[in-house]
């Protein structure tokens, strides 16, 4: 569905985009994430025909977007970090306002719309006026926007920065059901695990580069972060805290009053015989198990320096 090769964007002498490759299939709900500024909009309004590429190549569904910017605008919906809602419609007069302009006739517009108000969960708000609406409320309008032309590709640009978290589950389900219809979705946030909920696969940008790329267990792997173990003890929490800390690949310690969370750089079999080292010395462990590593400290291994590149 996307294809972009060695794609460079610049703003006078700034570099915004530095070289991305990137193919993603049809059907994919892929995450582009990075920090503020790493180029994540920059790349989408490529996408979305709205700023012409410096050097590369960037198609959609086959077509070349400098080339054929109208095909590639039938198959996408684009869903802009910051946009505009016309306050004075109503919510049903603003898709209306939409699909017209998209060309679609006004009976086909009758069933279509009642339709997407369902799907973005706004039927019982079809009469309020769009001032009225919540950001949530406003962010789901947009989507239904988007989708007014029954678009292939969704390039949805931090949709859902600034929800709350019930409004956030709200738009990972429309997303679900998005993806279910065989929709492919590109979607960006800086913040990861806000993303990795909802994709298949994502990437990450820094300065203008993509610095790693795959599902998320992939990436943690590929970047081999520490494994967190958190050990629970009956009791001897001091003397244990002194044998884990000659253990060889054990890292930071950290005490709670039950046990020892410890940052460890081995594989499977050597925690195994971490795990058997301390029975064997006589510790009475009640539990010992790997902490699900934060995905927040992923994403700030991968974009640290931006020299992580997998
Ligand atoms: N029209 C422009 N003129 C000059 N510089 C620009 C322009 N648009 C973007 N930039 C710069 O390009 C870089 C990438 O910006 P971009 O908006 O793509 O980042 P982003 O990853 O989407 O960040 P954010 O999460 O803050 O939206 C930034 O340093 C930005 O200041």
């Amino acid at each position: 569905m996307i294809e972009i090769e060695g794609l460079t964007k610049t703003f006078g002498s700034f570099q915004a985009v530095k070289g991305i490759d990137l193919t993603i299939a049809k059907g994919c709900v892929f995450g582009f994430v990075g920090p503020n500024g790493a180029g994540k909009s920059t790349t989408m309004s490529i996408l979305a025909t709205l700023a012409a590429p410096t050097s590369g190549t960037v198609k959609v569904g086959g077509f070349d977007v400098t080339q054929h910017p109208k095909e590639v605008r039938k198959r996408i919906g684009y869903m802009p970090d910051f946009f505009g809602v016309y306050d004075q419609f109503k919510t049903i007069e603003y898709l209306h306002f939409y699909g017209a302009s998209y060309g679609i006739p006004k009976a086909e517009r009758e069933e279509l719309i009642p339709q997407l108000l369902e799907l973005v969960n706004l039927s019982d708000k079809k009469d309020a006026y769009v001032d009225t609406l919540s950001r949530g409320m406003k962010q789901r309008l947009c989507l239904a926007r988007c989708l007014v032309h029954d678009p292939d590709l969704l390039i949805l640009d931090e949709p859902a920065s600034g929800l709350d978290p019930r409004a956030r589950i709200e738009m990972r389900e429309i997303l679900k059901e998005l993806k279910a219809m065989g929709k492919t979705i590109i979607i960006s946030s800086h913040i990861l695990p806000e993303l990795a909920e909802m994709v298949d696969e994502i990437g990450v940008i820094e300065h203008g580069s993509m610095v790693a790329r795959g599902n998320i267990s992939d990436i943690q792997s590929k970047l081999r972060v520490k494994r967190v173990l958190y050990v629970r003890l009956l009791d001897r929490l001091d003397e244990a805290e002194s044998f884990l800390r000659d253990q060889p690949l054990v890292g930071r310690l950290l005490r709670d009053e039950q046990g020892i969370h410890v940052h460890y750089e081995g594989q499977d079999e050597e925690q195994a015989a971490l795990l058997m080292g301390l029975i064997s010395s006589g510790y009475r462990v009640v539990s010992f198990s790997e902490a699900q590593t934060n995905l927040e400290d992923v994403f700030l291994e991968i974009t640290k320096g931006g020299e992580n590149v997998v």
